[in-house]
């Protein structure tokens, strides 16, 4: 991806947009210290609060290893975070690895032998584990054993393992990419949802004071409304506004200087970016809305297919920008509004307006 070759400067990866949900180029120190701690420190998601709340406290109450937790959700919505908060509430260590990195069940079975009692082991992306691995985890779920494989063929023989009782967090993007003797090996699956303004803005203020950068109420609502329903997007919008704010004003953040900063960085006020806006915009003035077909609107933007459909789309199509039917991709009515264009009449050939903002 080049497209913000001549974009501003941050401290992020070039090839990295402001506004991408996953952790890729993130400041992982500044993630670290911008993490709740404990549940009450934890904003929104109130369902799966309350619910691991009492399997927590449920779990203290019988001196019993929490049951496994399952969380999907979008990346950037405190998947990780929350796998520590119950680490922290049981009072007990964490260890953390991801499906993607563990390709053979050997790796697992060294991760599993080598836990404690009661320690979480949070396992990021499981959807991605291999199979062997996959199968190895079921029984180590189950009956907090594993069978361990030595030698090759006709010779080999399974040693058992005894494990001791751990509490697996596993956290996946695609809950339904998961094979159903997984998922149904889990006590409680929580799903994330993404976050309402009001409660980024708690995001906001929060991380302002950790910070220590002076804020005041709008200016939160206004980083807030541009980060895509996801804190991981609010609070890195929050630091780039902070330095935007020493640079440029008096280092507080109101209205006007987080609105100033985020249009130097191209981030627009529902969030949508420049690649974003490239795509609608394609969309909108050279196909009159559609319906285009996706590789169509890839080569009018100078993109990749995958950039367009996994990059850009899944929030505009989120959003209520655009839609994906059998015929192509589709402008709204809000797409439109959006980037200030007039709609050709239905059934004429007008593209009045259409090159108008
Ligand atoms: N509910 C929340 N309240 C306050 N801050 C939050 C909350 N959820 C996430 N954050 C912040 O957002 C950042 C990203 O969170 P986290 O790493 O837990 O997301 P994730 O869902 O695990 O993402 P990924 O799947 O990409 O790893 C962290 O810095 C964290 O401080």
């Amino acid at each position: 991806m080049n497209w913000d070759e001549t974009g501003p400067d941050t401290d992020e990866r070039p090839d990295e947009r402001l506004v991408q949900a996953d952790a890729d180029g993130e400041d992982t120190a500044v993630e670290a210290a911008l993490r709740p701690k404990d549940l009450d420190e934890f904003v929104g998601q109130e369902k799966v609060r309350e619910q691991l709340d009492l399997v927590l406290k449920a779990a203290r109450a019988r001196g019993a290893t929490a049951d496994h937790v399952l969380l999907s959700g979008a990346p950037g919505l405190g998947k990780t975070t929350l796998s520590m908060i119950i680490a922290a509430e049981m009072g007990a260590p964490i260890r953390i690895t991801s499906g993607p990195a563990i390709q053979h069940a050997g790796d697992l079975a060294a991760i599993l032998s080598s836990l404690q009692e009661g320690e979480v082991l949070f396992l990021d992306e499981i959807h991605r584990m291999s199979r062997p691995a996959e199968e190895m985890l079921y029984m180590a779920m189950e009956d907090f054993r594993v069978d361990v494989i030595v030698g090759k063929g006709p010779g080999a023989t399974a040693i058992p393992l005894e494990l001791p009782p751990f509490t697996l967090v596993g956290a996946t993007t695609r809950a339904g990419l998961l094979p159903p003797p997984l998922r149904d090996r889990f006590g409680f699956t929580g799903h994330m949802e993404f976050y309402a303004p009001a409660e980024l803005e708690r995001v906001v203020h929060r991380s302002a004071r950790l910070l220590d950068v002076e804020i005041d109420v709008e200016g939160a609502a206004e980083i807030a409304g541009r980060s895509r329903g996801t804190p991981r997007i609010a609070n890195r919008l929050l630091r780039r506004v902070r330095d935007y704010a020493q640079v440029k004003a008096d280092g507080r953040i109101d209205r006007p200087v987080a609105a100033a900063a985020l249009g130097v960085y191209e981030v627009d006020a529902r969030g949508l970016d420049r690649l974003d806006r490239a795509v609608l915009g394609a969309l909108l003035k050279l196909f009159g809305g559609g319906p285009v077909g996706l590789s169509t609107l890839a080569v009018a933007v100078g993109e990749e297919r995958e950039t367009v459909e996994e990059v850009a789309e899944p929030f505009l199509v989120r959003e209520g920008l655009l839609a994906r039917t059998p015929r192509g991709r589709v402008a709204t009515p809000a797409a439109w509004a959006h980037l200030g264009l007039v709609p050709p009449q239905q059934g004429g050939k007008g593209q009045q307006g259409l090159f108008g903002a």
